[in-house]
C-alpha cells in the first residue's frame, strides 16, 4: 500500500498570513511547501511581459499548460527563489498590480484547471504545506487539516503597506485597503473555487494575534488531527 502524504492546508485572503505562517510551518515540521498563489502570479507577470488581457482565456490557458516555472530554495529554507523562464522574479512577482492581475486570471475556470496537476504535484514524503485560497476546498479535499486565515481588510492593508516598504516598493495605505477589498471581493464572488472556508476548517481571526500565536493554533490543531489518522 502506499504511503499517505500529508498535508495541512493553509486558505485565506490576501495579507492574513498564509505565506509567513505556511513557511515557518513547513520549516517546523520539514515539511515541503506549495506557495500556489505564487504560481498564479507568475502566470499574471508572464500575461503581462505576453501583453495578454485577462479576458483572453484561450491564449491564458496555453500559457498556464506550459508555464516555464520553478521553484528553487535555499539551502537554509529561508527563501524560495522563482524562476520564471530562467528569469529570478521572486520580487517582481509580489507588486500588487501583479495581484491583482493574478486575482482577475484566477476567476477563469480553465486557467484553475490547467495549474491543478501542478499544484497536486507538491504532495510528497515527508508532508505538505499547502498555501493558498482554494486548498482545502478542491485541490486538497482529503487534507488532514485544513486552517482558515483571515484578519480585517485594515489590518491586512496595514500589514501589506509594512511588507512593501520594507521590500523596497512604494505603497499607499487608502489604496491598498481599496484594492484588498476589490480582490477579496473578486476571490470569494468568483463561479469557480471562490475563497471561502472548508467545512471542516478551523476558523482563525489573527487581527489580533502574534505570528507565533497563529502558529501555535495551527500546530496544536494540526497534531491532533494527525493524531486522529495515525
Ligand atoms: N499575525 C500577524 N501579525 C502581524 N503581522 C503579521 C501577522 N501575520 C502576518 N503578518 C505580516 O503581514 C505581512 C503579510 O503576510 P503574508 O504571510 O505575506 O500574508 P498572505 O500570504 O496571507 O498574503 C507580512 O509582512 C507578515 O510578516
Ligand atoms: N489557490 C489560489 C491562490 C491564489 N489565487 C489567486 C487569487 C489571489 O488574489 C491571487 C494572488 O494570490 P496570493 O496568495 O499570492 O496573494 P496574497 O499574497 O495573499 O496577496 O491569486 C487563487 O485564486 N487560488
Amino acid at each position: 500500500m502506499a504511503t499517505r502524504v500529508p498535508v495541512i492546508t493553509i486558505d485565506g485572503p490576501s495579507g492574513s498570513g498564509k505565506g509567513t505562517v505556511s513557511r515557518l510551518l513547513a520549516e517546523k515540521l520539514g515539511w515541503h511547501l506549495l506557495d500556489s498563489g505564487a504560481i498564479y502570479r507568475v502566470l499574471a507577470l508572464a500575461a503581462i511581459h505576453h501583453d495578454f488581457r485577462p479576458e483572453e482565456e484561450e491564449k491564458l490557458v496555453t500559457l498556464a499548460s506550459h508555464l516555464d516555472v520553478k521553484f528553487e530554495a535555499e539551502e537554509d529554507k529561508s527563501l524560495t527563489h522563482i524562476i520564471l523562464e530562467g528569469e529570478d522574479v521572486t520580487l517582481t512577482i509580489r507588486t500588487e498590480s501583479v495581484g491583482n492581475m493574478a486575482s482577475k486570471i484566477a476567476a477563469l475556470p480553465r486557467v484553475r484547471e490547467a495549474l491543478l496537476r501542478r499544484q497536486r504535484g507538491f504532495k510528497e514524503l515527508p508532508g505538505l504545506i499547502a498555501d493558498g485560497r482554494d486548498m482545502g476546498t478542491v485541490v486538497f479535499t482529503d487534507a488532514e487539516a485544513k486552517v482558515f486565515l483571515t484578519a480585517s481588510a485594515e489590518e491586512r492593508a496595514q500589514r501589506r503597506f509594512l511588507q512593501l516598504k520594507e521590500k523596497g516598493f512604494d505603497a499607499n495605505i487608502d489604496q491598498l485597503i481599496t484594492e484588498i477589498k476589490e480582490r477579496d471581493d473578486r476571490d470569494t464572488n468568483r463561479a469557480v473555487a471562490p475563497l471561502k472556508p472548508a467545512e471542516d476548517a478551523l476558523y482563525i481571526d489573527s487581527s489580533d494575534k502574534s505570528i507565533e500565536e497563529v502558529v501555535d493554533s495551527v500546530m496544536e490543531f494540526a497534531h491532533s488531527k494527525l493524531s486522529q489518522t495515525s
